[in-house]
């Protein structure tokens, strides 16, 4: 009898709900949708945290798939008062047998990589190469408009978010990776001189929103944050611990057992006098942008439709595909 029920309850929890894979592991649990995934850490009845992982292959591109997926298990999460606190990360991990397919290949699928097996394989060291270039190239007016309300919603959701959001950045960061990032209460990021942090918006020949310029000044400082976007500077880890793009730079292997620590002592501190702090620093740029999101949807699909800004857009994007190394 005990076997058969616990038979039925590994297919119930095999069986997908409506917003994705759910099943137990170890004690933890987790769930899926094809892009994120999402592990929680914790007794049953517990504090729990939860670490979502990004996994959208090739560079975790924030496309309109993955943008939806990740707001559907930040909500989902929100909803679980069991959970407190939330991990951001790459699924991105060094993998051996690996094979760029040929840059001349051009759906989606073949610009990943792949392992022998054919798999589609996330490149190693990416935490987000940002906003997916794809969704905002070649595509008409109607489409950059709703592309660009799913990119606000994350951003509203988690400068928002009760939770407490860490970000462990355990890659390349570029402009929408950073994006995130800074949506965070805190940031720990890998001590690897390959990785980058920052909003390089401005080498694209496109403009940050002012919504994120101001996240970006809230969290460096107006005249750090100045030079940083009309120059578009990617920092390497110290530096963006000396300007205050990451809170913290430990070495690559210790980057989520740090994460964890810090978390464990943010969560020591009572939910509501933390919620009500953050929403009292956070409301007033948050409200900036939901006061006049029709009218920043409408800006960002006249810019972005620009010939100017295409060409740029396309300029950037070849110089991407024949990059060497
Ligand atoms: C005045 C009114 C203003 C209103 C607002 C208007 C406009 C605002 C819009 C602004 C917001 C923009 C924010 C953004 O996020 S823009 C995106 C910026 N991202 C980047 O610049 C990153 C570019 N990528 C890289 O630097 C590198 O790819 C890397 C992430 C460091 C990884 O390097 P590597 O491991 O060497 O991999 P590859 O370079 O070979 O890339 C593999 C594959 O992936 C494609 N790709 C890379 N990044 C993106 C991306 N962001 N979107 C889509 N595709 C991407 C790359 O082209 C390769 O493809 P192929 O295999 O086909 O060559």
């Amino acid at each position: 009898m005990a076997m058969a029920l616990r038979a039925a309850s590994r297919v119930l929890l095999r069986a997908g709900s409506r917003l994705g894979r759910r099943e137990a592991v170890d004690g933890a649990r987790r769930f899926a949708n094809k892009r994120v995934l999402v592990e929680t850490e914790g007794a049953a009845g517990a504090t729990r945290i939860a670490v979502m992982k990004f996994r959208n292959p090739p560079v975790n591109s924030l496309s309109l798939d993955f943008l939806t997926e990740f707001v559907i298990s930040l909500e989902k999460l929100e909803n679980d008062k069991s959970i407190r606190g939330v991990i951001l990360t790459s699924d991105s991990l060094k993998r051996g047998n690996q094979t760029k397919v040929a840059a001349t290949e051009k759906t989606e699928e073949k610009r990943a990589t792949r392992d022998h097996g054919g798999r589609l394989q996330e490149r190693p060291g990416i935490f987000s190469a940002g906003l997916d270039l794809l969704e905002m190239y070649g595509r008409n007016p109607a489409h950059y408009a709703e592309y660009w309300k799913a990119v606000q919603e994350l951003w509203l959701r988690l400068y928002l978010s009760s939770l407490t959001l860490m970000s462990a950045i355990n890659g390349a960061s570029p402009a929408g990776g950073c994006l995130l990032a800074i949506t965070c209460d805190y940031r720990i990021m890998a001590d690897n001189p390959k990785y980058t942090i920052g909003l390089n918006e401005s080498l694209l020949g496109i403009v940050a929103p002012f919504w994120l310029k101001d996240n970006y000044v809230n969290t460096i400082g107006h005249r750090a944050a100045e030079r940083a976007l009309q120059l578009g500077t990617l920092f390497p880890p110290a530096e963006a611990l000396k300007v205050g793009v990451v809170d913290e730079v430990v070495p690559e292997d210790q980057v989520h057992s740090k994460t964890l620590s810090v978390m464990a002592k943010w969560l020591a501190i009572p939910d509501h006098s933390r919620q009500l702090t953050k929403t009292m620093m956070r409301k007033a740029t948050a409200d900036n942008l939901i006061k006049q999101r029709e009218a920043d949807i409408q800006n960002f699909a006249s810019f972005i439709s620009r010939d100017s800004i295409q060409k740029s857009l396309h300029m950037y994007l070849e110089k991407l595909k024949h990059k060497k190394g």
